[in-house]
C-alpha cells in the first residue's frame, strides 16, 4: 500500500525539543498529520517488558510496540516522536528529523523536568557523542536523514518550516509519481 502521506520522524536526545516541534509541526503541516508521542504508547497501552527503577524508564516490548504502530506508518500521515529510531522498519519511514542541542541549555532542561542528576549525566553525554544522530545513520539511508539545531525558540518556527516545505516537495513528489 503507498502511503499518501509521510510517516516523519522525529528523534533526539531527550529534552532536545521532539514533542514541542512535534505538536507545532502537526498544527503547521499543509496536510493532516497525527503526532505520536511513543513513549507515552508505551505506557498507556502497556508496551513495555519491566520499568527500571533505577534509570526511571521502561523497558519497551518491541515486538508489541511494532505491532501497534504498523497500521498507523502503512496508513502514513504520523509523526513518530521518540528519542530512539533504530526500532522502526526503515520501509515505514520518509525523514528522520535529528534534533540537537546545546549540551548545556540541555542539561539546563533536563534539570527543570526534574530528571535525576544520573539521568540528566547520562542524556547529556549522549548528546555531546552523538548518539541519537549515530543511530540514525545507522538505521536509514543518508538523504532522509535531516539534523536540525533546536537550541533557542526561534528554532523551533525556522525548523517547522523546514520541514512543511519538506513535506509540500514530498507531496508533489508523490503527485508526479501518480
Ligand atoms: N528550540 C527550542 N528553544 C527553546 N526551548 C525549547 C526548544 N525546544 C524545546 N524547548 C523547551 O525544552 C523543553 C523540552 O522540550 P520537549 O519538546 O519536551 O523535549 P523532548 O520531547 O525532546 O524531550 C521544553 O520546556 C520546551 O519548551
Amino acid at each position: 500500500m503507498v502511503r499518501t502521506s509521510p510517516v516523519v520522524v522525529i528523534t533526539g536526545t531527550p529534552g532536545t525539543g521532539k514533542s514541542t516541534h512535534a505538536q507545532l509541526l502537526a498544527a503547521e503541516s499543509p496536510i493532516p498529520l497525527k503526532h505520536i508521542n511513543v513513549g507515552e504508547i508505551v505506557k498507556e497501552r502497556g508496551l513495555y517488558t519491566d520499568y527500571d527503577e533505577e534509570w526511571q524508564s521502561y523497558t519497551v516490548d518491541e515486538d508489541k510496540l511494532l505491532d501497534e504502530l504498523e497500521p498507523l506508518a502503512s496508513e502514513g500521515g504520523i509523526i513518530l516522536d521518540w528519542h530512539t529510531c533504530d526500532m522502526f522498519p526503515e520501509r515505514w519511514i520518509d525523514l528522520v528529523i535529528v534534533l540537537r542541542c546545546n549540551h548545556t541549555r540541555l542539561w539546563e532542561r533536563l534539570e527543570k523536568r526534574g530528571y535525576s542528576l544520573k539521568k540528566i549525566q547520562e542524556n547529556n553525554e549522549a548528546e555531546i557523542m552523538n548518539v541519537i544522530l549515530d543511530e540514525a545513520r545507522e538505521s536509514y539511508q543518508p538523504e532522509i536523514i535531516v539534523e536540525l539545531q533546536s537550541d533557542a525558540s526561534e528554532d523551533l518556527q525556522s525548523n517547522v518550516d523546514r520541514i512543511t516545505a519538506w513535506i509540500r516537495a514530498w507531496l508533489k513528489d508523490q503527485d508526479q509519481r501518480g
